[in-house]
């Protein structure tokens, strides 16, 4: 898990250094690390030119630093003053533009000056006019080809147009970070260390899912779910499902189909005793009758339970959620996207982080966040971000499968914060290497079962840090 700081984190982490009067020795050991990254960019230093646009702060001081480093081995720097500055378009004799303006200290709209298409460019720590929390664009923002975070990763490298501002993200001297830090980007690698590992002595029922929805003429989701529990390695997979008498229920063969003509739950509650996860909401519908199922179902039964879509919605609020699910005996994880979570939790109007780590404070529940990233927040303060997702991902029925993997970590015992993120991060990468143009929750599923099947022998297309 790679750190993701706050400008606040950050900026206190500065003020200390600055406190104990070790800041330029940083500020050193940054410019040299720097100079070793442009060394490698530019395949040596004999001939090479770069030039470093310098803002007032520590950026600017980072970009300065950087400078002198190359000097000493013999690259010709030249160090321009932004404030100097209008144009970088004519004729830059330079094979690098190092973008030291200003980092997570941006405070008001940034103008930059124009930069050359010609000449590759780097920015130092964040690409100058990307809000180093929201990664929004204030202003005008420089697009690098190449940016190198200091320390931690910031929130702005991973959400809004952060990513497709810093180009190749390199990060230097990763413990120069406050100690502490809640938010962390998951990495194939923090996949590949939780996926449970099949024990030789298990049966079908050691990782029974029970998936509870669908309705008539809405039958899709819930199949879904079935699937893509099974993909992950769920040994058994029930649907209960409400179906008129003569409709034909679609799911996977292998899905053993409970079919009830109204959703009760005292039957349902007593069914969930043989299994070790449960998916409720995709497709159920919505009533009062709905509603209290909902409720009674999640405050009687002992198994960990994914939330999703009108499980969700049955909730008129955070505070009547709250009630129900501090009567849960098991974890529970609420899969909302943006306008569930807005329904339920409030409108989000700052950090989508602090939105969410509060509304798992507030619930109690896991809250996984679908978006770009995706954001988990544990109720005790921890906060996973995913960022292996595609924008190809955007299609019906991929938030069905979502909540079916993470039921299916669920039941083969992971926690409820480690089978949300690992499920996330497994779903948004498998999304992103199928080839097709748009991904539909049948190649979806597809994908993450061949994806998990091999994922001793895959490698991450996608992570953000490479
Ligand atoms: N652990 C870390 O991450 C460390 C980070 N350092 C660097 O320090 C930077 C943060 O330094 P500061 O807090 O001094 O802030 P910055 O240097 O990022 O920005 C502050 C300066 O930019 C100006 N400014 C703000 N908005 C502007 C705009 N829109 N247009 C033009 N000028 C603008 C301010 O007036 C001020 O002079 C980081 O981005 C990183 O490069 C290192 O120096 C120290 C360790």
């Amino acid at each position: 898990m790679d750190p993701v700081v706050s400008v606040e984190e950050i900026t206190r982490f500065d003020s200390e250094l600055m406190r104990r009067g070790s800041i330029a020795q940083v500020i050193d050991r940054v410019g040299y690390a720097l100079a070793q990254v442009a060394v490698g960019l530019l395949g040596g230093t004999y001939g090479r030119r770069v030039t470093i646009i310098v803002g007032r702060g520590n950026n600017g001081e980072d970009g300065r630093s950087m400078g002198r480093h190359l000097e000493r081995i013999g690259v010709r720097v030249s160090v321009v003053e932004f404030g100097a500055l209008t144009s970088l378009s004519v004729a830059p004799r330079a094979d690098l533009i190092v973008d030291a303006m200003v980092g997570t200290g941006l405070r008001r709209p940034f103008e930059p000056p124009k930069l050359s298409d010609d000449v590759p460019v780097l920015s130092i720590d964040i690409p100058s006019g990307i809000s180093g929390d929201s990664g929004e664009v204030m202003g005008e923002a420089v697009r690098a080809d190449y940016t190198v975070a200091v320390g931690a990763l910031k929130l702005g490298h991973v959400f809004g147009a952060g990513p497709a501002h810093a180009g190749r993200l390199i990060r230097i001297l990763p413990e120069l970070r406050p100690a502490n830090v809640q938010a962390h980007l998951i990495t194939f690698r923090d996949l590949d260390a939780v996926v449970p590992a099949v024990p030789s002595q298990s049966h079908k029922w050691s990782a029974g899912v029970m998936v509870v929805g669908g309705s008539p003429g809405m039958r899709g989701s819930a199949a879904f779910g079935c699937a893509a529990a099974m993909a992950v390695g769920a040994g058994i997979v029930h649907l209960v499902t409400r179906a008129e008498p003569t409709e034909p229920v679609a799911h996977p063969q292998e899905v053993v189909v409970d079919r009830v003509e109204s959703y009760f739950a005292e039957p349902v509650v007593t069914a969930s005793r043989r299994f070790r996860s449960m998916v409720v909401g995709p497709g159920l519908g919505g009533s009062l009758q709905i509603g209290n199922f909902v409720r009674r179902l999640l405050i009687d039964s002992d198994c960990p339970v994914v939330l999703d879509a009108d499980g969700i919605n049955c909730f008129r609020d955070a505070g009547n959620l709250a009630r129900t699910l501090s009567r849960r005996r098991a974890s529970t994880v609420l899969t909302p996207h943006r306008g569930e979570f807005e329904r339920v939790f409030g409108t989000i109007d700052g950090s989508p982080v602090e939105a969410c780590r509060r509304a798992a404070d507030e619930s109690g529940a896991v809250v996984l966040l679908k978006g770009s990233p995706t954001i988990v927040a544990d109720p005790r303060g921890s906060v996973a971000l995913i960022a292996a997702g595609s924008a190809k991902l955007a299609s019906a029925g991929t938030g069905d499968v979502l909540a079916g993997v993470i039921a299916g970590f669920l039941a083969q015992g992971m926690s409820a914060y480690e089978a949300a993120w690992a499920g996330a991060y497994l779903h948004g990468a498998a999304g992103a290497s199928v080839s097709t143009g748009k991904v539909t929750a049948t190649s979806l599923i597809e994908a993450i079962a061949h994806y998990y099947g091999g994922l001793d022998r895959v490698m991450p297309p996608q992570d953000l840090l490479r």
